[in-house]
């Protein structure tokens, strides 16, 4: 239905002087969606997500995010939308508590609602008695999954996570991705970027990416059946073989 539609790309490129970094790119996503976007390193991923945060402006195309245009509207899109990255994340010198006073004071929720978000994802993250902890004493797996629900503590219409698990083992991993289904169960669209084909595999659609071109967008079921591939490995493999850029 058009208007479940919370993400619409049509023909979004982005170049730096005369190298083209995102190439024509399309595609919609829609309400509560789990949107996997794949590529080799290099391919564009990070450069689309950011004209899609509203961090950075397009050279041309069009994009709409939660309603909102990313040419004339970034400020309203930041206020839609979560982010969570690998780089930017938790402050590791705060306790888990003013972790979350501090991003959800950002996103602009009250003080009683803050109070209240947090007792409720301490609960939900089974991080009672840890709210005085400092970040930095948690492990890498915990401090993911508290940064994601920082992330989508103001309930925004789309979470951006660029390479959420990484460095972690394939079972924190999959408990990370319990708290994603939850968020998309919530109506949350989650829009993730990976290297991991386990991860690929838990996505509704997944789009991989070559040289700044999508060259793959289907099910993670019916892109095997058309590569005929036993796994997302072997699809990712196929596509990502074909890739000029250099990888580095
Ligand atoms: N500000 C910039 N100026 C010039 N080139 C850039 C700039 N930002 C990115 N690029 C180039 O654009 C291409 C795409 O980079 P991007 O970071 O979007 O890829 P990616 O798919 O996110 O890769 P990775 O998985 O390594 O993060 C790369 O060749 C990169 O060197």
């Amino acid at each position: 239905m058009q208007t479940d539609k919370v993400i619409s790309v049509s023909n979004l490129t982005k170049k730096f002087g005369d190298f083209t970094a995102v190439d024509n790119i399309s595609f919609d996503c829609v309400k509560g969606e789990i949107f996997g976007f794949l590529g080799a390193n290099g391919a564009g991923k990070t450069t689309a997500m950011r004209m899609l945060c509203g961090l950075s402006l397009p050279t041309s195309g069009e994009a709409s995010v939660a309603g909102f245009d990313v040419y004339k509207e970034s400020e309203l899109i930041k206020k839609k939308i979560g982010y969570m990255s690998q780089k930017f994340s938790l402050y590791e010198d705060l306790t888990v508590w003013e972790n979350i006073r501090f991003y959800a004071g950002i996103y602009g929720l009250s003080d009683s609602n803050i109070r209240e978000k947090s007792r409720q994802l301490l609960t939900e993250l089974h991080l009672e008695g840890q709210e005085n902890a400092l970040v930095r004493s948690l492990p890498l797996g915990w401090k993911q999954k508290l940064a994601f629900s920082v992330a989508i503590v103001h309930n925004p219409a789309i979470v951006f996570l660029d390479e959420p698990t990484g460095g972690v083992d394939p079972i924190t991993r999959r408990e990370f991705w319990g708290l994603i289904y939850e968020a998309s169960a919530r109506d949350i669209t989650v829009f993730v970027t990976t290297h991991y084909m386990d991860e690929a595999e838990y996505c509704n659609r997944v789009s991989i990416m070559v040289d700044g071109k999508i060259e793959a967008l289907d099910t993670p079921a019916n892109l095997k059946q058309h590569y005929n591939a036993d796994s997302m490995d072997e699809v990712f493999l196929h596509l990502a073989r074909t890739a000029t850029r250099s990888q580095d």
